[in-house]
C-alpha cells in the first residue's frame, strides 16, 4: 500500500505555493475583515490639543481650594475653544472634549461646584491636571497604529478614522470557484428521489471560504463522464479563479475522475492522498499559468491553487478548515501557522489507539477539569453524516499512531468555528 502523506508535509506544499494576492484602496467602511497590505500611521496627533475630560470649570488649581469663589469669564466647547486666559481668580466653562484654556491646569466637575450668577464656588479643590486629556496621550502623527498582515476588526476601522485616514490598502481577496462533481447530486428544495443526493458541500465551503475573506462563485455541478470533468475543469481554469476547489471523484471507484482531469488539464498534484480521517482522497496542486496576453492584466500570480476535496459532506468539511481557509489567509497576506491550530482540553472519555491518519472526531465540549474543557467524542463518526457534524462542537484531534487514552487524560482539540 502506498503511504499517505502527513497532514503537515500536505499544509507545508500547500502553503509554501501561496503568495499574497494584489493590493486595491478601499473606504474604511468596505475594510471590515480585510487584511491589511500596508501598516497604518497616524497622520495626526490625537487629542490635538490638551482637551477636558468632563463637563466643568477649568481653572488654576494653585487658586482652587475649596470654597474659592471664582468669577466666569467665559466658555470653551469641543469645536469651539475660548480665546484668552484664565488668571488668578477667574474660571472658564468647559465641556468634554473642548480646548482647555491657556492657564488653567486642572478642571474641577460640575457637581463639585455652585453657580451663581458669574461667580462659581467650588466645593472641592482643583487636584493639578486632574481631568485633563494630554494633547498626544491616544497617539502622535507618524506612530505605528497597524501592522501590515493584520486583519481588521470593528475597532480598527475607528482607529485608523481617528487618525484621519479614509481609505486602506488591503490584499485583494481571493476568487474561489466551487465545482462539484455526480451524476446523483440535485440541489435543495427541489424534491429529489432516493436515488439522489442534495447537494449541501458547496453551502459549508462556501460559507467557511466567505468567512475567510473570499468571493465565492458556484461553478455547478459535473456529471460522471471524464469528457465532462475535463471540459469542467478546463473552463474553470479558465474564468481567472484564484482558488479551485472540487468536491467528490477523488477517491479510487469508477466515477472518480477528478484527479486524471485535473492531470490531463496540467495541475500538477503537489498532494494526492493524506493521512487525514475524514479526508484521505485530498488533492493540491497548482494550475498552469494562465495566458495574460488575452486582456487579464493582473500583476499578481496567475497560476490558480487547485484543492481536489473528498465528496463526503464531513470530509469536505473537515479538509476546508485545515487546508482551505489557511490557504485563503496566506493569498491575503496573513501570517498563517503551518499546522492547524489545537487547543488542549481533557478527554471526557476512553479512546482506543489511533492508526496512521490523524483523526478528526466530532465531539462535544462540556465542563471542565480545573478550568481545561473536558471533550467527549460522539458516538458515530461516518463522515457522510452531517447531523452529527452539526451537534459537534469541536472535533477531538488524534495525532497518527497516539496510543490508547483513558477519560481524564490530555488531549487537543480544533475548534470548528472561529
Ligand atoms: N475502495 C475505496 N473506496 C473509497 C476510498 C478508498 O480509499 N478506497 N476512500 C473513501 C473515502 S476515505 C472517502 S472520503 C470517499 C471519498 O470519495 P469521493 O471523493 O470520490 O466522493 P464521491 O464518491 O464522489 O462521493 C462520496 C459521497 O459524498 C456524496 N457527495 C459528493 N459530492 C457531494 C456534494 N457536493 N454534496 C453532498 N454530498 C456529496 C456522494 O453522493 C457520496 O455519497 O471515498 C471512499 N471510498
Ligand atoms: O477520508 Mo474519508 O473522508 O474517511 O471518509
Amino acid at each position: 500500500m502506498q503511504a499517505l502523506m502527513p497532514v503537515e508535509e500536505a499544509l507545508r506544499r500547500l502553503l509554501s505555493a501561496a503568495r499574497p494576492l494584489g493590493i486595491e484602496n478601499v473606504a474604511l467602511d468596505a475594510a471590515d475583515g480585510r487584511v491589511l497590505a500596508a501598516p497604518v500611521v497616524a497622520r495626526r496627533t490625537t487629542p490635538g490639543a490638551d482637551v477636558s475630560a468632563m463637563d466643568g470649570y477649568a481653572v488654576r488649581a494653585g487658586d482652587a481650594s475649596a470654597m474659592a469663589a471664582l468669577e466666569l469669564i467665559g466658555e470653551s466647547a469641543a469645536g469651539r475653544p475660548f480665546i484668552g486666559r484664565v488668571e488668578p481668580g477667574t474660571t472658564v466653562r468647559v465641556f468634554t472634549g473642548a480646548v482647555m484654556p491657556e492657564g488653567a491646569d486642572a478642571v474641577v466637575i460640575q457637581e463639585d461646584t455652585q453657580r451663581e450668577g458669574e461667580t462659581i464656588t467650588l466645593t472641592q479643590a482643583a487636584t493639578p491636571g486632574r481631568h485633563i486629556r494630554r494633547a498626544g496621550g491616544d497617539f502622535a502623527t507618524g506612530d505605528l497604529l497597524i501592522a501590515a498582515g493584520h486583519r481588521l476588526r470593528a475597532r480598527d476601522l475607528a482607529l485608523a478614522a481617528s487618525a484621519d485616514i479614509a481609505e486602506l490598502a488591503v490584499f485583494r481577496r481571493p476568487r474561489v470557484g466551487l465545482l462539484s462533481t455526480g451524476d446523483e447530486l440535485v440541489r435543495p428544495g427541489t424534491g429529489a428521489g432516493s436515488h439522489n443526493v442534495i447537494l449541501s458541500n458547496i453551502y459549508s465551503l462556501g460559507a467557511l471560504a466567505r468567512r475567510a475573506g473570499a468571493e465565492v462563485m458556484d461553478l455547478g455541478v459535473l456529471p460522471d463522464s471524464m469528457e465532462a470533468t475535463q471540459r469542467g475543469v478546463h473552463d474553470a481554469l479558465a474564468g481567472g479563479l484564484d482558488v479551485l476547489v472540487t468536491t467528490g471523484g477523488a477517491s479510487v471507484g469508477d466515477h472518480d475522475l477528478v484527479a486524471p482531469a485535473l492531470t490531463s488539464q496540467g495541475v500538477e498534484l503537489a498532494v494526492h492522498k493524506i493521512a487525514l480521517r475524514p479526508g484521505k482522497p485530498l488533492m493540491f496542486g497548482l494550475a498552469p499559468k494562465r495566458d495574460t496576453a488575452g486582456g487579464d492584466t493582473r500583476a499578481d500570480d496567475t497560476r490558480a491553487h487547485v484543492l481536489g476535496l473528498p465528496g463526503n459532506p464531513v470530509s469536505a468539511h473537515v479538509c476546508a478548515l485545515v487546508f482551505l481557509v489557511p490557504l485563503l489567509r496566506a493569498l491575503q497576506g496573513e501570517t498563517v501557522p503551518t499546522q492547524p491550530v489545537l487547543k488542549p482540553a481533557r478527554l471526557g472519555a476512553d479512546v482506543k489507539a489511533n492508526d496512521h491518519r490523524m483523526d478528526f472526531i466530532r465531539a462535544t465540549l462540556a465542563g471542565d477539569h480545573e478550568g481545561v474543557p473536558i471533550v467527549r467524542p460522539l458516538p458515530v463518526q461516518d463522515s457522510s453524516m452531517l447531523s452529527v457534524l452539526a451537534r459537534a462542537d469541536v472535533l477531538l484531534v488524534r495525532h497518527p499512531n497516539a496510543p490508547a487514552a483513558a477519560e481524564g487524560e490530555p488531549c487537543v482539540f480544533l475548534a470548528l468555528e472561529d
